[in-house]
């Protein structure tokens, strides 16, 4: 850290906040194991919880301070005796303790709920502050809502509260009601008017009910903030918290803008993000930054192209260094060449093979084109889409390819099928009825190339993941005495068909049949 960079103190607040999440209940084991990873993650305090909330509440803060080494452990109370008395036992056995004791500063908090008037909350807050200063030197104030508040109360609230002992004040935008602009602005009012210089640290405590709460942290920040309260993943109160990761990583990446730096062992971040959607049941959105699933992956061939010829051209962080895999490709309608490419090539598959060896060009290109009419309809592909592909073949030295294939079929009709085939002598186009669709599609194939096979052995098996999963079809021909395995993919299963049958017709009319059995003198 250089002279001219600040330190921000990290306040993590998910086993107390975040845990206020409306259907979120941690037991003690599970809050412990949340402690001891945020203690292995550096945040620098634990708020663990509220102790006269309950007597389990109690028990958790109790076993945290006595089991967790590192961060400072701190507890909620409200003004009254009761709670800071409570809190301050829960705490006895802390390395670092810190009692945090909170009012409310807004006009409709303190006449609706409190019911009191503004010089009582001054004379409360002083007394609370002055009560918990006689269990520790570490006391944080907090008057709820200021963003709603008269900011001539909130400073003199917080004035009051200084000159009671308080080491530590935090602003709390309760309701997610600030912008940054405001919410900056009044916290430098809070520097350059009661601080003063004074051995207190400035504290951030945002709600993201507008979705400001990182923008309205780092405003903080910028204006005399040293202290962020945040939640992994952002839990918390209707909307949650401040998000963690995203300060954390904002004040990294931006470290030529903020000037300023956390503890952090960021590498720790994806691991305690995934912790905490565990334990707590809350799933990550996808495109959650730094933590979801999506925030380091590239779909579109655009992207996907440049990421792989230089990450940086779309990845503003190093995605090892919150604990990830960088350029994740995901393959989709939107992928191009380039990734479609790298996705066989880390399959194991050569891509830049000969006629005779690896896939070529021409095999490539012909993969590409199946790979692109599966995206269409079924989304994302799996590696196992992929290497399915593959294994169907590239039909590249196929004489017949499917142009259209309809199929009619129902209760009370007779399967009928029309097919399109494209071959080296033009369209061919044949109907043919069936005892089902997929008889139906196979004649209707025979008929248009001319083979009739007979049908050995048919399997039909899902083979990828997902509401539009592949299925695979393999269809063992017979054929003037040759056996040959035909395969075929598709998200249909008719369609999945008519490919294996058009897959071994192809085998037997290009002379390369797998012979799998013994080549008979019998004809069909
Ligand atoms: C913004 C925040 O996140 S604040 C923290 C919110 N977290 C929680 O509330 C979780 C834990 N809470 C609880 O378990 C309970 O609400 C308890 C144990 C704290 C209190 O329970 P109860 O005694 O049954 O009171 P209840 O919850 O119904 O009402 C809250 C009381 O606290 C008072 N109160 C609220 N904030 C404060 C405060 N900062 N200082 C003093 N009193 C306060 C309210 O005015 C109300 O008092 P009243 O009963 O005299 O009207
Ligand atoms: C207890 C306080 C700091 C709080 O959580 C809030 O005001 O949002
Ligand atoms: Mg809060």
């Amino acid at each position: 850290m250089t002279s001219s960079t600040s330190r921000i103190h990290i306040f993590d607040t998910t086993l107390r906040d975040g845990e206020q999440s409306p259907g979120v209940a941690l037991n003690h084991n599970q809050k412990i194991e949340i402690a001891h990873a945020l203690a292995r993650l550096g945040v620098d305090v634990i708020e663990a919880g509220f102790p006269i909330t309950s007597d389990g509440d109690f028990e958790c803060v109790k076993r945290i301070s006595r089991e967790v080494r590192g961060p400072t452990i701190c507890g909620l109370a409200r003004t009254a005796r009761g709670d800071i008395e409570r809190a301050a036992q829960a705490l006895e056995s802390a390395a670092k303790s810190r009692i945090h004791v909170f009012t409310s500063a807004s006009k409709v908090q303190i006449e609706h709920m409190l019911r009191k008037t503004p010089e009582q909350v001054v004379e409360s807050s002083v007394k609370a502050v002055q009560f918990a200063r006689q269990f520790t030197d570490d006391v944080e104030f907090s008057g709820q809502d200021v963003m709603r508040a008269d900011f001539d109360f909130v400073i003199r609230l917080y004035d009051a509260a200084i000159e009671a002992g308080a080491t530590v004040i935090n602003i709390p935008d309760t309701v997610g009601y600030g912008t940054p602009e405001e919410y900056g602005r009044l916290i430098a009012r809070v520097r350059d008017e009661i601080v003063r210089g004074r051995p207190v640290a400035i504290s951030t405590h945002c709600h993201d009910d507008l979705g400001m709460a990182t923008a309205n942290s780092l405003a903080a920040v910028e204006n005399g903030a040293t202290q962020i309260e945040c939640t992994i993943n952002g839990i918390g109160e209707r909307a949650g918290n401040t998000s963690l990761e995203e300060v954390v990583m904002a004040i990294h990446t931006r470290r030529d803008h903020y000037r300023a730096e956390t503890g952090l062992r960021t590498r720790e971040l994806y691991r305690v993000s995934r912790l905490v959607s565990r334990l707590t049941g809350m799933p990550v959105q996808p495109n959650k930054a730094i933590v979801g699933d999506n925030a380091f992956a590239h779909e579109s061939g655009i992207h996907q192209d440049g990421v792989l010829k230089h990450k940086e051209t779309y990845e503003i962080m190093n995605a090892e260094l919150v604990g990830r895999e960088a350029a994740v490709m995901v393959m989709g309608k939107h992928s191009g060449r380039a990734a479609f490419r790298k996705a066989l090539s880390d399959l194991g598959y050569v891509t830049n093979g000969t006629s005779d060896r690896g896939l070529n060009e021409d095999a490539v290109n012909a993969l590409f084109a199946r790979f692109k009419e599966l995206a269409d309809r079924k989304g994302q592909i799996y590696a196992d889409d992929l290497r399915a592909l593959v294994e169907a073949g590239a039909e590249v030295q196929a004489t017949f390819h499917i142009d259209s294939l309809q199929v009619l079929s129902g209760t009370h009709v007779t399967p009928t099928a029309t097919i399109k085939l494209t071959s080296p002598n033009g369209m061919l186009e044949a109907a043919a009825t069936g005892d089902g669709p997929v008889a139906a599609a196979m004649n209707a194939i025979s008929h248009a190339t001319g083979i009739t096979p007979e049908l050995d052995s048919y399997r039909l098996q899902s083979v990828t993941r997902g509401n539009e999963a592949l299925g695979e079809v393999s269809a063992g021909v017979r054929y003037k005495g040759v056996t040959v395995m035909g395969i075929g993919l598709a998200t249909d299963v008719v369609e999945a068909s008519a490919r294996a049958w058009l897959h071994a017709i192809n085998q037997i009319v290009a002379g390369q049949a797998r012979v799998k059995a013994t080549v008979t003198a019998e004809t069909p």
